[in-house]
């Protein structure tokens, strides 16, 4: 009788052991032959084409089949919503023992709710998992316990985000602000009151302020006429123990952050009843609620921090390029937007082997920070210069003409080349005239920069009316918590203000990596090419942005065949020197 399960383990073995049957795997001829798998021989379109006249048909480094690639999952936004931990209620207990028929009152605190900070780290490279959490909630406090035991404090949650990441709060509550401002609204009305009409009095004298009521736990044995009827002492005031930011949040973390930056703070613990012993309550039957915590939704925007930005139409070659520099494994095919997200490569300069391939330095800080006070930066000393062993390239999918217009992918990717020190212009020599090609990039980066701007100042223009509104209603906190340099608008993140009209992109130094240059007619196209960035050099051209005082120094075009690797030493020459400025 034939078995109920097919026996065709060769249908199935690549699907469940796919590195046996990748075309490149190493042990994949014998594995697979050992186990009766059929080999695979799949090719890149490119190494197909007869254009390129390679005579080396086999899959290489430079010139991989489309499926041997690395791919991680990346998300460059993501909206969260912070809950810090509400504090623990406190506890209404009395002592039992034998022989002592009522005892003292014992009652533990609550603890306090945990905070939420954030961080910027190296080693996180996208918000992928951010955007997909949602919700970060830190601890509660655990409610008091008789014996005078305390709840336990709440667990803080510090939120790693990768270094480059902008934080935007979008709203925010707060309840124990609100409630502190209800009661001094409240008090200052019945103050009015008092002049008309006597208040009910405490047990101490002072005015039992009953919009607070709520704030208290009653023993829960008590007769509901007990409840009503019970006199409550005015809510100690308490100051929280960290200061809650004000509103809004506003920070870009351009730079790994030596400490957590708090961003919402847990609640207060409750008091147990023995805080309420009074010579005229020696038994009080009530203690303090745990208090409220902030909650915000905030949004991330990670701009990733890349030395140098890859601008290219797609399949102009810029994935090969930076394969073929770098140690990155990105996707490469003969199509447009074979690369759908952000890619870094870094390059390494000097790979510990003896005499550095390239001697570069770079810029550590603007300033040494002080040890005791990483956040307090020093006005007196002198920058640090560091030597460069390795920097990173950012490349990105592919640009067309009319991507302001939301055609292709859009110009949103742009915003990961936008903190890059130098751009380098990828241009096809193969794909038409590499002028024009130029022109139309940098039309696209002018517009992205000028979005950018209008953006940034409508954001500030809507801060200032929140914020003038809510300093009406709200009572607000004096004093940031966070360093100046992070706040928004200030660090790296030039503010649109000082650089008006797209200069924040058109005057970083860039310059032109013309590739393909193996193909026919791309001398011609590259002479062109020469002609049109002298021309820019000496000025007799405007820079193709069109805008003004934007970087002419010293535009050049380096020629290269990226799936060979010929010239492209000449463009990590060239980025160096043009970081080292
Ligand atoms: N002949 C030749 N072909 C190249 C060269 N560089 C890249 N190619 C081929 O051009 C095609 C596109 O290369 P990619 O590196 O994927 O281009 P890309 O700019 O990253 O494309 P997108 O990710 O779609 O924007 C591939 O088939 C490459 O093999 C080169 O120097 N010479
Ligand atoms: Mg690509």
């Amino acid at each position: 009788m034939a078995g109920r399960c097919p026996r065709s383990p060769r249908l199935f073995l690549p699907f469940l052991y796919p590195p046996l049957f990748a075309p490149n795997g190493f042990s994949r001829p014998r594995l697979a032959a050992a186990i009766g798998g059929t080999r695979c021989t799949r090719r890149s379109s490119t190494e197909a084409s007869t254009s390129m006249g390679e005579s080396d048909s086999t899959a290489s480094h430079l010139n991989p089949a489309p499926d041997d690639y690395s791919m991680s999952y990346f998300a460059d936004k993501a909206k969260l919503t912070l809950q810090a931990g509400a504090g623990g209620h406190g506890c209404i207990s009395f002592m039992r023992e034998a022989f002592m028929e009522e005892g003292p009152a014992n009652g533990g605190d609550g603890g306090h709710g945990g905070n939420i900070y954030i961080q910027a780290v190296h080693g996180e490279s996208s918000l992928y998992k951010l955007a997909r959490r949602k919700i970060v909630r830190a601890g509660k406090g655990r409610s008091g316990q008789g014996s005078s035991r305390g709840g336990t404090r709440g667990e803080d949650v510090v939120v790693a985000v990768p270094v480059g990441t902008v934080v935007r709060e979008l709203s925010r509550s707060d309840p124990e602000a609100e409630n502190r401002f209800l009661s001094k609204r409240d008090l200052s009305r019945r103050r009015k009151k008092a002049q008309a009409v006597p208040v009910e009095e405490g047990p101490d004298g002072e005015p039992i302020d009953d919009a607070d009521r709520d704030k208290w736990l009653l023993y829960p044995g008590m007769s509901s006429s007990d409840r009503n009827r019970m006199v409550l002492p005015p809510l100690p005031t308490r100051g929280r123990l960290l200061q809650q930011p004000k509103e809004p949040v506003h920070l870009d973390l351009s730079r790994p952050t030596p400490r957590p930056i708090l961003l919402a703070v847990g609640g207060l613990g409750g008091l147990g009843n023995p805080h309420f012993v009074t010579k005229g309550t020696p038994k009080p039957m009530f203690a303090t609620k745990g208090e409220g915590a902030v909650s915000m939704e905030i949004e991330l925007e990670l701009k990733l921090l890349a030395d140098v930005g890859l601008v290219g139409l797609p399949n102009a070659g810029k994935s090969t390029l930076l394969r073929s520099i770098s140690n990155s494994r990105t996707r490469i095919g003969d199509w447009a937007f074979t690369t759908l997200q952000p890619n870094i490569g870094t390059v390494v300069l000097d790979n510990n082997k003896g005499r550095p391939v390239l001697t570069s330095y770079h810029r550590v800080s603007d300033a040494a920070h002080s040890p005791d006070d990483p956040f307090h930066v020093s006005e007196t000393q002198q920058p640090e210069l560091e030597r460069r062993t390795r920097f990173t390239i950012a490349d990105i999918p592919g640009l067309i003409e009319g991507a302001h217009l939301d055609k292709g992918l859009g110009i949103a990717f742009l915003r990961h080349v936008e903190r890059a020190g130098v751009l380098a212009f990828v241009l096809d020599l193969g794909a038409g005239n590499a002028v024009e090609a130029l022109k139309a990039l940098w039309h696209e980066v002018g517009l992205y920069a000028q979005m950018r701007e209008d953006e940034e100042r409508d954001r500030q223009l809507q801060a200032a009316v929140d914020w003038s509104a809510a300093a009406g209603t709200h009572d607000a906190e004096d004093g940031t918590f966070w360093p100046s340099h992070m706040a928004g608008g200030g660090g790296d993140y030039a503010a649109p203000a000082a650089n008006a009209g797209g200069l924040h992109i058109a005057g970083k130094p860039w310059f032109v990596v013309a590739t393909k240059g193996d193909l026919p007619g791309a001398q011609e196209n590259f002479r062109e090419l020469r002609e049109y960035l002298d021309a820019i050099n000496r000025g007799e051209e405007p820079h193709p942005s069109g805008v003004e005082r934007a970087w002419t120094k010293d535009c050049a075009a380096i020629p290269v065949s990226a799936i060979k690797g010929q010239g492209v030493d000449r463009v990590v020459h060239w980025a160096v020197g043009l970081l080292d400025g």
